[in-house]
């Protein structure tokens, strides 16, 4: 496994964990304990958070922008976690995508979908 990749994996065993234990003094506890509701509205507001930052010039916006990426990253691996999806199966899913054109699935779709 890249080493990039191995806090990530860490971080979704921790996770796994809380969602399991729901240990108190936990930031992650509370998240889960409030549902897909409170996990969900925390990812709208990272997301519009790392948004914002996505033109912030220079390298303080760009360490602001990296910042932001973890929080949302953060938070969608939470939603994860509480769903019992583990990392491998979103892995595995972007494998079946490797290779094809976003626009050549979306040209593929009924246009109902
Ligand atoms: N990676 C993270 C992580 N990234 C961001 N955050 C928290 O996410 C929150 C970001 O939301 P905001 O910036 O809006 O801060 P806030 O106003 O305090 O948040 P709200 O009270 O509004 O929800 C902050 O409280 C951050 O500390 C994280 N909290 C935990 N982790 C990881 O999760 C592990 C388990 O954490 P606990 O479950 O809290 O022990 C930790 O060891 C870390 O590895």
């Amino acid at each position: 496994m890249p080493d990039s990749l191995m806090p990530l994996d860490r971080l979704m065993k921790t996770l796994a964990e809380r969602a399991e234990t729901r240990p108190a003094g936990s930031y992650t506890t509370k998240l889960m304990d409030g549902g897909s509701e409170k996990i969900g509205a925390k990812i709208l507001e990272e997301a519009a958070e790392l948004i914002e930052a996505a033109d912030e010039p220079g390298d303080e916006g760009r360490n602001h922008f990296v910042y932001e990426a973890g929080d949302l990253i953060y938070h969608t691996l939470v939603m994860l976690a509480y769903r019992g999806v583990e990392l491998d199966e979103v892995a595995a899913e972007l494998a079946r995508r490797e290779g094809t054109s976003g626009l050549s699935e979306k040209a593929s779709r009924k246009p109902s979908q």
